[in-house]
């Protein structure tokens, strides 16, 4: 599938946020490793959520996957080996949460994933665990899936590098209530996408599990999880996603008006509500209700560029970059290296299809910088990534006449987004 954008002038629009990508995550997880039934409750339906359902139950949990709700029978930490591989296809998050948690399976477990997936690290999330007794092999490149998956959950002292992603610190948080012994896991320098680790913690807690986060004198951070508090199943609401809500932000943002997103948490653990405070630094004004928040462009204010690290909020780097591009000043992001091994490199994606469209980049490993320039119309293919899709279809919006090929992978994260993008500005999307 293709679509073509056409102009879209001011909007004053008003929708509901999709359900969070990484909570859902997490719950289904939590749940499935608590002893008994729990019903989550709004979960998001796309293609990585429904990855990390579909492993579980080949890992031996029942779930039932309702159109309000899904509930899944917990088992208490006991997990089955399966009789084939597990397929998570596209889902980091599916791939690396469910590496520690295998663990728990009374045999072997293979997972894998799709051609990009098995380019996607794994490797000091494979190191770590086998450091500390796991048998944990590669079975195609070392350190990338596919993995087979042999032990038990190590518990003790833990080291690891949580640089490339926070994923690997949050796979052995999610698995350490089920270790044979209390867990200290000591970060190796500074994690990038910290907030995820917190969002780990936060569903954690809800299902009754207990993380103390020790900040020692040596300014070393420890994570320590006891064996006592194992999950309790229960009753869960899956909030808002600031992630997907950023689209619509960015679209008032670049075409002015403005965007009311509720289903929002304004005091969320989820790091991409920082999407707010820059899009006020860049020349827009923000309001924050209860369950909502705000984005007003007056057309009369130009934006203008900022200097920001996004280290720890790497899924809005693309939104960002596209409002940037259409500045009257520069905008330099750094932080960022770990875009680079995301559903595609996302730095790459970044730079070349501005520079598609006129834009004047200049990128290196760790930082992207956007110039102010003159934009047109033009093609972009997200090569299967859903946030350059959505993000180069936002400030199409505001060009007019740039086509999305390969329009369906939105899927993997916002199932709804062009029909919503059509709801809002039905002249916005030409097929
Ligand atoms: O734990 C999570 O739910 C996620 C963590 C982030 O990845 P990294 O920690 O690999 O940056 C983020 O990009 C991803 O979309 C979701
Ligand atoms: C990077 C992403 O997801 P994952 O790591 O789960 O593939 C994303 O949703 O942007």
């Amino acid at each position: 599938m293709q679509i073509t954008i056409g102009a879209c002038g001011p909007v004053h629009l008003s929708c509901i946020a999709p359900p969070s990508k990484s909570f859902t995550h997490r719950a289904l997880i939590i749940a499935a490793l608590a002893n008994g039934e729990s019903e989550i409750i709004g979960q998001l339906d796309a293609d990585d959520t429904r990855m990390t359902a579909r492993a579980l139950m080949q890992l031996g949990i029942r779930l039932e996957w309702g159109k309000e709700s899904i509930k899944v029978q917990g088992k208490g930490g006991v997990l089955t080996s399966p009789a084939e591989e597990i397929n998570i296809q596209d889902s980091g998050t599916s791939m690396r949460l469910l590496t520690a948690v295998s663990l728990l399976a009374d045999g072997p477990v293979t997972l894998t994933g799709s051609a990009r997936m098995q380019e996607r690290p794994l490797g000091p999330l494979i190191d770590t665990l086998n450091t500390a007794g796991a048998k944990i092999s590669s079975l195609n490149h070392p350190g990338c899936p596919p993995i087979r998956i042999e032990g038990s959950i190590p518990g003790g002292d833990i080291s690891i590098d949580g640089s490339i992603s926070s994923q690997f610190i949050s796979s052995l948080l999610i698995a350490a209530p089920y270790a044979n012994q209390e867990t200290r896991i000591h970060l190796i320098g500074e994690p990038v996408s910290l907030p995820y680790i917190l969002m780990t913690i936060d569903s954690m807690h809800a299902f009754g599990a207990k993380v103390v986060v020790d900040e020692n004198p040596s300014r070393e951070t420890v994570f320590i999880v006891s064996p006592d508090y194992q999950y309790k199943p229960r009753t869960y609401h899956i909030e808002g996603d600031f992630s997907s809500a950023s689209y619509w932000f960015a679209l008032a943002a670049l075409c002015g008006g403005t965007a009311t997103v509720s289903d929002l948490n304004p005091f969320s653990t989820q790091g991409d509500r920082r999407l707010v405070d820059i899009l006020e630094k860049m020349g827009c004004s923000c309001s924050k209700e209860k369950n909502s928040i705000t984005i007003t462009r007056d057309m009369d204010t130009p934006l203008t560029g900022i200097e920001v690290n996004m280290a720890d909020c790497p899924d809005i780097v693309q939104t960002v970059c596209m409002v940037a591009a259409t500045a009257i000043t520069t905008t330099r992001i750094i932080g960022v290296h770990h875009l680079r091994i995301k559903e595609s490199d996302r730095i790459a994606a970044i730079a070349n299809g501005l520079r598609s469209l006129g834009g004047i980049i200049e990128t290196d490993e760790d930082a992207i910088t956007i110039h102010p320039a003159p934009l047109h119309g033009g093609v972009i293919h997200p090569h299967n990534d859903h946030r350059t899709a959505m993000s180069f279809a936002i400030l199409g919006c505001f060009i007019g006449g740039v086509t999305i090929l390969d329009a369906g992978c939105v899927t993997k994260s916002y199932p709804g987004f062009w029909e919503e993008l059509r709801r809002i500005w039905q002249n916005a999307v030409l097929c």
